[in-house]
This record gives structure tokens, C-alpha cells and sequence, in this order.
């Protein structure tokens, strides 16, 4: 059984330290607030982000970074991107052996347009790290600690460092593949949850179902398009952490993406959307880098650009629609896919 430290009790955070203890592993999971770390400790629940789930009693919960550190040889971090940079950080200044860093979160960081992988290698030292994996795939943390079967993909340029995340996790009911795509799957998880929030405004609008087809299968076109640009294999579109992901973040309940984009649909504002929700919509910010990378790759990504226009500059939904339907006549398949 291995010692392994989880940084982030939010929904994921806490579902993935739910697998590793439920496997029997040594598993500190590190929070920022008191409360939630005694609630975790002695009552086995985290009301606030798992509501009515009774979580393992060998799962133990700390506010000390540095105990949450020293304790492990793999550190995963499960915060939001917009807190990758602050937690690394913390990190680096207390990691003094080399450490297994693995991620499981869904971004990428406008403006410098990172990956969550290259934030990781922007703020921890080189020798403070064996390897990076990111841990990606259609996998509602609601459903995770109900042990319904989920498949996720453990994504390295180190293959060693990907299969030791494959045995740390893998039980009856969770089961990881690995692969050595990590842009393709980082890419994947991070642009599905852009179409997510499209895909909820089209449900608030009562669209109906062609229009969530639609918007998923060419929700999948720009993404693959946009990865090919970024270096991705075209094929990890179609594996789990691409269109396997697309399809539950746009069609679950569970989908924090997809519930914001619905109440966008039905006409609240953005910002009672966010303030309402209580947990990350990490489509929002998302969006904003991908309209950014769109540009820098110089990738047609109409769909990215209609949601855009409609969180960040201004335009009714039905603006955005009426728009992308009257775009000029095209091909379905692009020559991009063939090359
Ligand atoms: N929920 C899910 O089912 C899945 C989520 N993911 C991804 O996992 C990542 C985390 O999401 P999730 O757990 O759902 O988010 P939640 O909103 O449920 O929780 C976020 C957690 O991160 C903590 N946090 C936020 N900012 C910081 C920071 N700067 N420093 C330290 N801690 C911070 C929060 O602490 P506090 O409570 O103190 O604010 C909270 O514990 C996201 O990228 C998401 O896309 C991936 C797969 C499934
Ligand atoms: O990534 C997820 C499931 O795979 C979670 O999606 P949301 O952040 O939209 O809830």
C-alpha cells in the first residue's frame, strides 16, 4: 500500500481520495479550511461538495501543507486552474525529494495559454519532480464515490509514472487506461467543457436534441482541429478524455458546465450564474483561452467564438444561434483531418 497526498477537497479532490483509500492506500487529502478537515475526520463527510456520502474512515484530512508533503511520494493536485499556480508553488517551497506529481484538472490558463502539465513545470523545480500525469476522463465525482463503474485515462510522457497511477487507482469499479498523449488529453478535457456550456444554453433554450448533437459531434470537430494545431494525436479525440468526456459533460446533471449553460439559456446573467454555483465552472475562463489559442493557431472554431461572444462580449444566446446558422456553405469533413 503506498502513502499518497491529495491537494483540493472539492468535489474531485475528495472522489479521488474516496478511490485511493477505498484501494487501502495511506490517503492524507489537504483542504484550506478547519472546519472541513475536522468534518472529514470525525464525521466522514464533506456536506459542502459530496453532500449524503459517507467517505472511507482511513481517508485523513489535514490544513498542513507541509505534513501533506513530506507524507507522500505522489502528489496529486485536484484544485481549480485558477489555483494550480498558488498550490504548485506552495509545494515547491516544501518538496525536498523528488516527487510523482499527478493532476486532475480541467483548464488551460488564458493569456499565457498553458496546460495545467506546463503550469506544473512553470512552478515546481525540475528536481522536485519524477514525472507529471494527468488523470482525465468522463468522471462525475457524484457518481465516482456512489462506485458506479467509471473509466478514466492516466496520461504521461513517462509510461513508468502513467501505469503507476493506473495500479494506484484501478479497483472494481474504477478503471484506468494510460496513454502517452498528454497534449491531446489535456486539450480534451479542457475544451469539452467550453461545448458543455453550449450545450446547456441549448437545452435552456429548449433546443432540443438535433441541436445537442450537433453541437457535440462539431463540438469534437474544433477541439480535434485546434489539438492537431497544438501537436495532439487526432485519435485521443475519440478515447475517453475527448468525445467520452464530451458526451457526459454535455448530457449529465451531474455537469456543473452544463447546468451554468442552461441558466445562461434561460436568461440569468453570468454573474448570478457563478454566484449561485458554488463550485468551478471551468468552461468559463476556458473559453476565453480557447478564443485565444483559436487565434494564435489561426484554427476556425465557430463555436468556441459564438459562446465567447456570448459570456464576454455582450450577445443574447439566440444572437449567438442565429449567427452560427447562417454561416456560409461547407464541407462536413475538413482536409485538417486527412493531413
Ligand atoms: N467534480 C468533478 O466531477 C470533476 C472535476 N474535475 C476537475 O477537477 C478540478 C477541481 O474541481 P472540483 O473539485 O470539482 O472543484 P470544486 O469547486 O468542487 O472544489 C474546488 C476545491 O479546490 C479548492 N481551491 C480552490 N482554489 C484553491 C487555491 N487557490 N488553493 C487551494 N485550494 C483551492 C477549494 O477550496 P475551498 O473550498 O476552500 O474554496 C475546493 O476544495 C477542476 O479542474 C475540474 O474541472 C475533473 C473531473 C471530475
Ligand atoms: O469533468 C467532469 C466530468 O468528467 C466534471 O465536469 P463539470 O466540471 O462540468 O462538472
Amino acid at each position: 500500500m503506498e502513502k499518497v497526498s491529495v491537494f483540493g477537497a472539492g468535489s474531485w479532490g475528495t472522489a479521488i481520495a474516496f478511490v485511493l483509500s477505498d484501494n487501502g492506500h495511506n490517503c492524507m487529502l489537504w483542504t484550506r479550511k478547519p472546519d472541513q478537515c475536522r468534518e472529514i475526520n470525525e464525521q466522514h463527510t464533506n456536506e459542502m461538495y459530496l453532500p449524503k456520502i459517507e467517505l472511507p474512515t482511513n481517508l485523513h484530512a489535514v490544513t498542513d501543507v507541509r505534513e501533506a508533503v513530506t507524507h507522500s511520494d505522489v502528489l496529486i493536485i485536484a484544485v481549480p486552474t485558477k489555483g494550480i499556480r498558488e498550490i504548485c508553488g506552495q509545494l515547491n517551497r516544501l518538496i525536498n525529494e523528488p516527487k510523482l506529481i499527478v493532476h486532475v484538472s480541467k483548464g488551460i490558463e488564458p493569456d499565457s495559454l498553458k496546460r495545467i502539465s506546463e503550469m506544473i513545470e512553470d512552478e515546481i523545480d525540475p528536481e522536485k519532480r519524477k514525472a507529471i500525469v494527468a488523470l482525465s476522463g468522463p468522471s462525475h465525482a457524484e457518481e465516482v464515490v456512489l462506485r458506479h463503474p467509471t473509466t478514466i485515462t492516466a496520461a504521461s510522457l513517462d509510461a513508468e509514472a502513467a501505469i503507476k497511477v493506473q495500479d494506484l487507482f484501478m479497483n472494481n469499479y474504477f478503471r484506468v487506461y494510460t496513454h502517452d498523449d498528454l497534449i491531446g488529453v489535456e486539450i480534451g478535457g479542457a475544451l469539452k467543457n467550453v461545448i458543455a456550456l453550449a450545450a446547456g444554453i441549448s437545452d435552456g433554450l429548449s433546443y432540443g436534441d438535433n441541436a445537442k448533437a450537433a453541437l457535440i459531434t462539431r463540438g469534437l470537430a474544433e477541439i480535434t482541429r485546434l489539438g492537431m494545431k497544438m501537436g495532439a494525436n487526432p485519435l485521443t479525440f475519440s478515447g475517453l478524455t475527448g468525445l467520452g468526456d464530451l458526451i457526459v459533460t454535455c448530457t449529465s446533471i451531474h455537469s456543473r458546465n452544463y447546468k451554468a449553460g442552461n441558466l445562461l439559456g434561460q436568461g440569468k446573467t453570468l454573474d448570478e450564474v457563478i454566484s449561485g454555483m458554488g463550485m468551478v465552472i471551468e468552461g468559463i475562463r476556458t473559453t476565453k483561452a480557447a478564443h485565444q489559442l483559436a487565434v494564435r493557431h489561426g484554427v476556425s472554431m465557430p463555436l468556441t467564438e459564438a459562446l465567447y461572444t456570448v459570456l464576454f462580449e455582450g450577445e443574447t444566446p439566440k444572437q449567438a444561434v442565429d449567427q452560427l446558422m447562417g454561416r456560409t456553405k461547407k464541407q462536413e469533413i475538413e482536409d485538417i483531418f486527412y493531413k
